[in-house]
């Protein structure tokens, strides 16, 4: 068997970021940036007022009170060039550049607010409430570094370069293909033995929430023929495609069937728990796939060790893993001999996790799954969790 993390790797090693189109930034939330943004100004672009109030001289304000002639009136957004001159003020609103002449801005509140003349009872010292031009970045600074997440602080420095575009890595289009003969659309009537197919929509939100755009198909029906034309026709028209079901050794499974003699797939045991029968590689048309497990446990593990860093790095992100912290096992539970587990739990406290469902990581227990908010991974050394011991644990809930 192969170990957790060498699949891992495996898995990684198919993705690569994808390239480079320039979107709109209406368009670019939860892109990544291809590129170093600099700024060729310096941020503010000039000296500009802090406060609603009069700019002056500081010679002006030192005997107080003095009444001064107002000689301008500056909004945000004036292109006036006034010269503030001894005994004079220019009226300025916050943002508006400070007048040539003038080094003090003396706030409203501390004026009688008057448009002709000024009345200035207090002022404060030179250079307090000017925002300098240049103190947020120089030019040459780079403001967004290639690799950074777009959310909405990076796309709010995007826009204030004064760009309009932005180029980033293109968004994944991921496949997901459910397969089973037993499986039906929800909300279909079940006759004995079928039921509803939840991993073409499991894998489906997995694949936005990682960041990617879904094409969910499903289910496909255990016809070797079927899922190799649907296969085909998806090879080199998505970025990745993800099976679910038909990898282990059971008499119809289909997935590993129709691509049994493909040479660039390959379909091998992992050691963890859930997620053994696992398969990748590359299609024909070289675009990567990976066969997940049917048991809707396995699949959303398996999505979470090996498809989700996947799609992350082709996106252009350098950092694939999730946020995880340790915590203190509530309750105690087995493991599998040999094999990692990824334990689906939730809080109980700030720091302390129990079983999301008291039968554990059955990987059948698709409704219960609901509840988990993390995967504890224990290492496939350890055989038995004990009330107390410290697990690591993936936050993987949205
Ligand atoms: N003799 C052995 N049997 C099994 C082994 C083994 O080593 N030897 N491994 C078991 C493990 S572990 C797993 S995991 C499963 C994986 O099997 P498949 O990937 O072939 O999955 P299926 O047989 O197609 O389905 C398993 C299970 O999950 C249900 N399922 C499948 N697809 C969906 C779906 N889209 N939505 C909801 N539920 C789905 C399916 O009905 C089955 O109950 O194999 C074990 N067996
Ligand atoms: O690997 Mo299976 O996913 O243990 O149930």
């Amino acid at each position: 068997m192969r170990s957790l993390t060498e699949h891992r790797g495996a898995a990684l090693a198919l993705a690569s970021p994808l390239p480079v189109v320039e979107v709109l930034l209406d368009d670019a939330d939860g892109l990544v940036v291809a590129d170093d943004l600099r700024t060729d100004e310096p941020l503010p672009r000039w000296d500009n007022s802090a406060m609603d109030g009069y700019a002056v001289r500081q010679a002006d304000v030192v005997d107080l009170p003095t009444t001064l002639r107002v000689v301008a009136d500056l909004p945000a957004g004036s292109a006036d060039e006034p010269v503030v001159g001894p005994g004079t003020a220019a009226r300025i609103m916050t943002g508006a550049p400070v007048p040539a002449g003038a080094d003090t801005i003396v706030p409203v509140e501390l004026t009688d607010a008057g448009t002709g003349t000024v009345l200035v009872r207090e002022a404060p010292a030179a250079g307090v409430h000017v925002r300098r031009a240049g103190e947020d970045a120089v030019p040459g600074d780079v403001v967004v570094a290639a690799g950074t997440l777009l959310g909405p602080a990076a796309i709010a420095a995007v826009a204030s370069l004064g760009r309009a575009t932005v180029r980033v890595h293109r968004r994944p289009r991921v496949a997901v293909v459910s397969t089973g003969d037993e499986l039906v659309p929800p909300g279909t009537p079940l006759r004995r033995g079928q039921l509803p197919d939840s991993n073409s929509w499991l894998l489906a939100s997995a694949v936005r929430d990682a960041g990617g755009t879904p094409v969910r198909i499903g289910p496909v029906p255990d016809d070797v023929d079927a899922l190799r034309s649907v296969l085909a026709d998806l090879d080199g028209t998505v970025d990745a495609i993800v099976t679910s079901g038909g990898v282990s050794v059971g008499a119809y499974d289909v997935v590993k069937a129709a691509l049994a003699d493909d040479p660039g797939v390959e379909f091998l045991a992992v050691a963890v728990q859930p997620g053994k029968p696992q398969g990748l590689g590359r299609l024909p048309g070289g675009t990567p796939i990976y066969t997940l497990p049917g048991n809707p446990v396995s699949s959303f593990a398996s999505f979470e060790m090996f498809v989700r860093p996947a799609i992350l790095r082709m996106r252009g992100l350098a950092d694939v893993e999730r946020p995880s912290m340790s915590a203190v096992a509530d309750e105690g539970w087995t493991t599998p001999p040999g094999r990692a587990q990824l334990m689906p739990v939730r809080w109980v406290g700030p720091d302390r996790v129990v079983r999301a469902t008291a039968r554990g990581s059955g990987s059948h227990l698709v409704a219960r799954l609901a509840l988990a908010e993390g995967l504890a991974v224990i290492p496939a050394e350890i055989d038995q969790v004990a009330a107390g011991d410290r697990v690591t644990v993936l936050k993987v809930s949205p």
